[in-house]
């Protein structure tokens, strides 16, 4: 059935790309994770023989239960991964949202590691008529790394394919303003609830970015800028000052150096010099997961309370924030212009058949 691409309906879809998330917050399927994502020459520039070796022979042996200790504490319970609950999350009501305007675009999910993978994504995609796609990554700031990486995955599947889709890529959005917006109204409701910070009384808000080797900046990415803007447009947005609010980098991998300033010294800094409130928000991070639930929301929390800080407020990610998900359909418009968003009328489809039949009979 539908061998034939006259005789169905050619649609338009949206595929979110992330990076992927554990099976299961246990070593051996934390181990296989951490194997593909960390394997991956996008990730990890050091030359491959030496890096199989410290990989296999130091990395994975050690990190491995050490990093399932730390899934498990976050893992939901009945939802599994946060990383996974909130992106498929995302997809569905992203589809939704374009249904309930009237559109018929196909919404799924890839993962750049583990499952969905990007191929069943796209084969999914394909047996159901798609024939425009467009590509929407939920790192808002492009870095190789992630974003280039999640393309790379998805050319390389559709190099396997004679009848390829047309095909459209959303590179970033760290300076959207409804991407903003979406930010500032998470943080407003917040602060609607619990009550705003004192600057004046030395409270900060922190922003804190997954970071980046700084020789991956030196060699041409662009993440450490689009960061800084997200930070620069949010913190304006919220009316704050420069010096109320501090960009950070956390995440850090391995020895070499990383983009600064670090998150969990500053946040120990700031406590050691009196701060005593201090708010903390992930921008890059559109759904919570491991590096902002463990490490900032729990880790970095008794840190800035063992050091004198008295009150610590993790403000959670985007998630499933209306604004948010309305920020994602308008970023996805924006780049379907022109693309039709609906699937043929039926007139169409008949004057596809009767070409497909004339065809048939000249052949
Ligand atoms: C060299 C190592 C790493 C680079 C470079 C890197 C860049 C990078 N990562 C994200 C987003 C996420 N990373 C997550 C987890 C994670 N990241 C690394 C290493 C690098 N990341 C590791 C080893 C891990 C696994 C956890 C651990 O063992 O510490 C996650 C969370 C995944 C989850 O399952 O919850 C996200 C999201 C970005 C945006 C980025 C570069 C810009
Ligand atoms: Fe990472
Ligand atoms: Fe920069």
């Amino acid at each position: 059935m539908n061998q034939n691409p006259h005789l169905r309906a050619s649609k338009t879809a949206v595929l979110l790309l992330n990076l992927g998330t554990p099976s299961a917050p246990t070593p051996k399927a934390v181990r296989a994770y951490l194997k593909e994502f960390l394997s991956d020459p996008r990730v990890v520039e050091i030359p491959r023989f030496i890096w199989w070796i410290i990989l296999n022979g130091i990395i994975l042996p050690i990190r491995s239960s050490a990093s399932a200790k730390k899934y498990a504490s976050i893992w939901l319970p009945q939802l599994g991964s946060p990383l996974m609950h909130y992106s498929r999350l995302q997809a569905k009501e992203l589809g939704e949202k374009f249904s309930n305007e009237g559109n018929t675009v196909l919404v799924d999910l890839a993962m750049r590691y583990g499952k969905p993978s990007t191929q069943e994504a796209l084969e999914g995609l394909k047996a159901q008529g798609m024939e425009r796609l467009l590509l929407l990554p939920l790192y808002p700031q492009y870095s190789a790394t992630t974003t280039a990486s999640s393309f790379d995955e998805v050319f390389r599947v559709l190099s396997t394919w004679r009848d390829q889709p047309e095909l459209r890529l959303v590179k970033h959005y760290h300076d959207n303003s409804a991407y903003i917006a979406a930010l500032r109204d998470q943080v407003l409701s917040h602060w609607d609830k619990d009550g705003q910070p004192d600057f004046e009384k030395g409270d900060r808000f922190v922003m804190s970015f997954h970071g980046l080797p700084k020789r991956n900046l030196m060699k041409g990415d662009p993440y450490h800028c689009e960061c800084l803007k997200t930070g620069r447009l949010l913190g304006e947005s919220l009316g704050l000052e420069l010096g109320q609010y501090i960009v950070t980098f956390q995440s850090r991998f391995g020895k070499a150096e990383w983009l600064k300033p670090y998150t969990a010294p500053t946040i120990e800094k700031l406590a050691k010099e009196g701060c005593q409130r201090i708010d903390i928000f992930c921008p890059g991070f559109p759904a919570d997961c491991l590096e902002t639930l463990e490490e900032i929301a729990m880790e970095a929390k008794e840190s800035f309370l063992d050091h004198g800080g008295r009150d610590y407020r993790y403000i959670p990610c985007l998630n499933s924030n209306p604004k948010w998900i309305e920020a994602l359909s308008n970023i996805a418009y924006q780049h379907l212009l022109g693309w039709s968003l609906g699937t043929e009328s039926p007139d169409e489809l008949a004057k596809c058949n009767e070409r497909a039949e004339l065809a048939k009979s000249m052949s």
